[in-house]
């Protein structure tokens, strides 16, 4: 198991919250939760930037999060990311923030605790690029954005 270090900055985390962890052996994601101080009325169509209560601090450079949505909000209420994907770096080490949308036709009640969205360590290659004037030909070539057709 990799092993992250984690600042809890909000002292509800780790007494009546729980920290992220996996919920199954498999689970790719760890949930997040909205530390409000009172229930958040989000309107359709208003985007409001949620504090999680920790910091964490991934260092290996080798590694990044994501912050994906849950699918049971984003499918049934309509809540997703407003930035749909936060990508968090390596060498970031402020509070986990998540950009809460209500891309849905009803207001959604955010309750504090509740849990809004769900974070995944992933690996990461870093590369630089070498300048080219051609490149070696590929069965592909330039061809993109529906050249293989639809089915
Ligand atoms: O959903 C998110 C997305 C980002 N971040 C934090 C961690 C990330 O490392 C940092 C910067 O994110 P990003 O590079 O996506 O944002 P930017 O708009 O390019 O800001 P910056 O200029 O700080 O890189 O913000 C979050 O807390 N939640
Ligand atoms: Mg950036």
């Amino acid at each position: 198991m990799t092993r992250i270090q984690l600042k809890i900055l909000d002292p509800r985390l780790g007494r009546e919250l729980p920290l992220p962890a996996h919920a199954t052996d498999g689970s790719a994601g760890m949930d997040l939760r909205a530390l409000l101080d009172a229930p958040l009325d989000l309107a359709p169509g208003q985007t409001t930037l949620l504090r999680t209560g920790l910091a964490i601090y991934i260092a290996d450079p080798g590694l990044a999060a994501v912050i994906l949505p849950r699918s049971g909000l984003g499918h049934k209420h309509g809540i997703v990311l407003g930035n749909l994907v936060g990508l968090i770096d390596s060498d970031y080490q402020g509070e986990l923030m998540v950009s809460c949308w209500n891309r849905g036709q009803t207001a959604f009640v955010i309750n504090p605790g509740e849990r809004i969205a769900q974070l995944v360590i992933v690996p990461v290659v870093r590369a630089e690029f070498e300048l080219v004037s051609e490149f070696e030909s590929s069965q592909r070539g330039a061809g993109g954005f529906g050249h293989t057709g639809r089915h």
